[in-house]
């Protein structure tokens, strides 16, 4: 399923935070080819040693991921076990997680947000061909690997991350808003909808600085929200805030395909929105 690394051959260097049950470090790995002595940095993504019960499950987020291999997905080098600690290795993406990037207050421009809405929907594609469910997209999981500079017309490039410790078994209203509301009665089949309606919200993150739809409401909050059949409030550009709504149809079958949500994002993109309303240049 997926490449075993010698623990030795890893070297950890500093933490980058931390996500649920996991840790990540930035690290390097040494092979030998042809006697030749190779680094390469990677990310290393730890599980918390006392939650084993999710290492079944942070597994097969990296069997997932090496099996596959496309331009917007994360590359995974493999695993590493070594006692109780179970390490995954992954190709270190330069500008880390989406979400803190835009965050961090750069000012994009709308096609830069296009541009990255359209890489992922063309992520998910290739993932709906194969009928895989990523179970997990959110920006948080979205890797910045290129800035972009749009003075050089250079595009920013994204790398959809891997889906990580299963829904099932992480508190599901914590994925409110990102998580289907049918996933909610049951964790345990997601279907390749469940991703479309995340797509939703993910596209409402990176139209909104990286800020977290519902930020700050309570479990409860977030269950009404659901049970109440309530919506994300809705981007000025009506076309996009069509897009969204549609993705996030409390109706799993009548959420678009994903060439349809291409198609829409192309619109989109040739729109005069960017000339109406564009935002002042990526600042490099
Ligand atoms: N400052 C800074 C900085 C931090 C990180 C990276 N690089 C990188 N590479 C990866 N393969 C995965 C991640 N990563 C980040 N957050 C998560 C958890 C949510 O998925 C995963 N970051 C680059 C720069």
């Amino acid at each position: 399923q997926f490449h075993m690394i010698k623990y030795e051959d890893l070297k950890w260097d500093e933490s980058l935070g931390q996500g649920s049950f996991t840790r990540i470090y930035r690290g390097h790995k040494t092979d030998i080819r042809d006697g030749e002595n190779y680094t390469t940095e990677v990310l290393l993504k730890e599980l918390d040693a006392g939650h084993k019960n999710c290492w079944e499950s942070f597994f097969e987020s990296a069997s997932l991921m090496s099996q596959i291999s496309h331009k917007h997905l994360l590359l995974v080098y493999g695993v590493s076990v070594h006692g109780v600690q179970n390490i995954m290795v992954q190709e270190f993406v330069k500008y880390g997680a989406l979400d803190l990037y835009l965050k961090r207050g750069r000012s994009v421009s709308v096609s830069w947000k296009l541009d990255v809405a359209k890489q992922l929907a063309s992520a998910l594609n290739f993932l709906e061909e194969k009928h895989i469910v990523h179970g997990n997209i959110c920006a948080k999981n979205l890797l910045l690997a290129r800035e972009g500079d749009q003075s050089q017309g250079i595009s920013p490039f994204i790398k959809l991350s891997d889906p990580g410790i299963s829904v099932a078994m992480l508190v599901v209203l914590d994925r409110i808003p990102w998580v289907a509301p049918e996933v909610l009665d049951a964790p345990d089949d997601l279907t390749l909808e469940c991703d479309k309606w995340s797509f939703g919200a993910t596209v409402w993150e990176i139209f909104n600085n990286g800020n977290s739809p519902l930020q700050g409401w309570d479990l409860d909050e977030k269950r009404q929200f659901y049970e109440s059949f309530q919506k994300l409030p809705p981007s000025q550009w009506a076309e996009l805030a069509d897009l969204i709504t549609q993705c996030m149809d409390y109706q799993a079958a009548l959420r678009p395909s994903c060439r349809s949500i291409i198609r829409q994002l192309n619109s989109l993109i040739t729109s005069d929105y960017e000339i109406l309303h564009s935002t002042e240049p990526v600042t490099q």
